[in-house]
């Protein structure tokens, strides 16, 4: 019952918002909510018992508390009973489930590899009563997932969220109708005729990185750790790819380059510090306040470069002028001038921050993940010096009788060999380990299972390329499996290191061709053996491997190369 001074507090406020709602304006909910919330503070600021308001306060919070306790528990009761016809490995507690049980290490690797050997094909797992995840890891499984229609698919904000305030909307980031324009008005700036410009690109970046290491091995210093190397190296590829800009970032230090370096590196940290998920904690943090600093290092310099582009290509327009009558050299198209020039069938292009947002994708996605790739394909050659002596023979084969030692796009299709060893290595070291979806509807997996809509799910790709029942000796280099004589056939969705379906990677013939080009020149000018990670201070064959953004290794993945020719 209420008493006489609680009831004269209520009642006014319920005919206020009784109004709001009868009213016939087009106010929304929460309009509404804080309409009603400024009358009772206002009403609350008269009030005369402080310690009749302190009560209502705490009833307030407790009713709020309450509400949202059993929303959960619910919610909780409802995906477990949803998702019961599921495999579901032990967990620690009914509540917290699998929490704390998921690590981003090499035991976090050989646990994906027990529930494989053990679940098969899937299995569910639930984070406390906030997070239900389905983890797949069998093609049959993987594919209804991956293949189904943009329109219901949805990018889920725990592991996506954290790339926002970088990459904003983005063709990465965004959903339905949105992403279906951008990766419209995105994928000619990927169709061959624009990346077989950049072929010379990805040869003379490479060059770069070899006359360094040439120049460090001169000097007895040819054990190298690969990651910081060439990272650098895709970086710089993609800058002169995407902006024309040379930064020389291999030779000398570059804000823009250290600044998306930061960034990769405190995404990672956030991930793993459960309190910085939440905004309003993190931006106060001294990680957030980094971030910030070096988001507006690598906004501005993208903004500059759209503007001025923008600048030049609406003078040239309205002069006409194209460079023939200009002394300056003709500049292939990059990816700034594809974005700025692209228009919908109703001519509208892409809006300054829209072009920001995706150039910066193409940073982000385009330069950890090529990187990783290229140094376990080069850390499985040198682990298996009978392959790398092989694709070794094929690019010298196909560089026999020319003058300068340059891979052009025509030579990529004649490099079949070190093409299959390049994708045993994405199917044994996959840079991107998984990826997470949502759908906005219930999914049909095989053996009758459903996922019910808003669960998340996550697809290994890790697990589906070490799954046994998919590959004969999974954990096994073998570049013969990708050998097109190999009777051996596999599911369409046993090789997902690009994921597939609508939303798979925009970026993989890019992909493919740079790493083409930089494993050959490198076998060509260099043998690779294992080297030594110096604060383990031993050669050895097994490193242990860091699922982060991408696929690294604790301590760097240490090479030595021995020069092969002096050009
Ligand atoms: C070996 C190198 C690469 C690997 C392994 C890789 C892998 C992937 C994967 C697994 C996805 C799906 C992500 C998801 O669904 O959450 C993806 C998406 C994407 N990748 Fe790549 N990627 C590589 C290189 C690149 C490059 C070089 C670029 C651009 C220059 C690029 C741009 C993108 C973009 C824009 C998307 C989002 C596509 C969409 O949602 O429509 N990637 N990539």
């Amino acid at each position: 019952m209420l008493k006489h001074a609680e009831a004269k507090f209520f009642f006014p406020h319920w005919r206020i918002f009784q109004q709001i709602v009868s009213s016939n304006c087009q106010s929304n909910g929460f309009w509404m909510k804080m309409a009603l919330l400024y009358s009772i503070v206002s009403q609350a600021a008269e009030w005369t018992d402080p310690l009749l308001f302190l009560r209502v306060c705490a009833a307030g919070l407790v009713a709020v508390v309450t509400v949202w306790t059993v929303r959960l528990l619910v919610c909780h009761a409802w995906y477990t009973h949803r998702l019961s016809r599921f495999n579901k490995p032990q967990t620690h507690s009914w509540l917290l489930g699998h929490m704390g049980q998921m690590q981003s290490t090499e035991e976090g690797l050989l646990q994906v590899d027990d529930l494989v050997q053990t679940y098969k094909h899937s299995c569910s797992w639930f984070l406390g009563p906030f997070y239900h995840l389905v983890r797949v890891f069998h093609p049959d499984y993987v594919k209804p997932l991956l293949m189904a229609s943009a329109n219901i698919t949805v990018k889920d904000e725990l592991i996506y969220g954290h790339l926002r305030p970088w990459l904003g909307q983005s063709l990465l980031l965004s959903s339905g109708e949105k992403w279906f324009r951008k990766r419209r008005l995105l994928t000619p700036a990927f169709h061959f005729e624009i990346l077989k410009n950049y072929a010379a690109i990805f040869n003379s970046s490479t060059n770069t990185m070899h006359e360094k290491w040439r120049h460090l091995a001169a000097e007895g210093n040819k054990n190298l750790e690969m990651f910081d190397h060439v990272t650098l190296m895709t970086l710089d590829s993609l800058l002169k790819c995407a902006f024309s800009h040379s930064s020389n970032c291999q030779e000398s230090t570059s804000d823009y380059v250290a600044a998306i370096v930061e960034l990769s590196d405190l995404i990672i940290d956030r991930r793993l510090k459960i309190l910085h998920h939440w905004d309003w904690i993190y931006w106060k943090t001294q990680q957030g306040k980094q971030f910030k600093q070096a988001l507006n290092v690598v906004h501005r310099f993208t903004r500059e470069v759209v503007q001025k582009r923008r600048a030049l290509i609406d003078q040239q327009r309205e002069t006409g002028v194209q460079s023939s009558h200009t002394k300056t050299p003709k500049r292939n198209k990059d990816f700034v001038d594809i974005l700025l020039l692209s228009k919908d069938e109703d001519g509208h292009g892409l809006t300054d921050e829209e072009i920001l947002a995706e150039a910066n994708t193409f940073m982000f996605a385009g330069h950890d993940t090529t990187a990783s790739a290229i140094c376990w394909t080069l850390y499985n050659l040198a682990n298996h010096a009978h392959y790398q002596e092989k694709c070794r023979q094929e690019v010298m084969e196909l560089m026999k009788g020319r003058d300068e030692h340059e891979i052009e796009w025509e030579d990529l299709s004649n490099l079949p060999f070190t093409t299959m060893c390049i994708r045993e290595s994405l199917r044994l070291h996959s840079p991107v380990q998984a990826v997470t979806r949502k759908y906005t509807q219930d999914m049909q997996l095989p053996g009758d299972l459903t996922v019910p809509e808003g669960a998340i799910c996550l697809v290994s790709i890790y697990g589906t390329h070490h799954n046994p029942v998919v590959w004969t000796n999974p954990h096994e280099f073998n570049p013969l499996r990708f050998d097109p004589t190999n009777k051996e056939s596999h599911s369409s969705h046993a090789f997902i290191p690009f994921s597939s379906g609508p939303r798979n990677c925009i970026g993989q013939k890019f992909a493919m061709a740079e790493l083409r080009v930089v494993v050959a020149l490198t076998l060509l000018r260099f043998r690779l053996t294992l080297g030594v990670n110096p604060e383990l201070g031993s050669k050895s064959g097994r490193v242990r491997r860091l699922p982060q953004l991408v696929l690294r290794a604790e301590g760097g993945l240490w090479l030595e190369l021995e020069p092969l020719l002096d050009e």
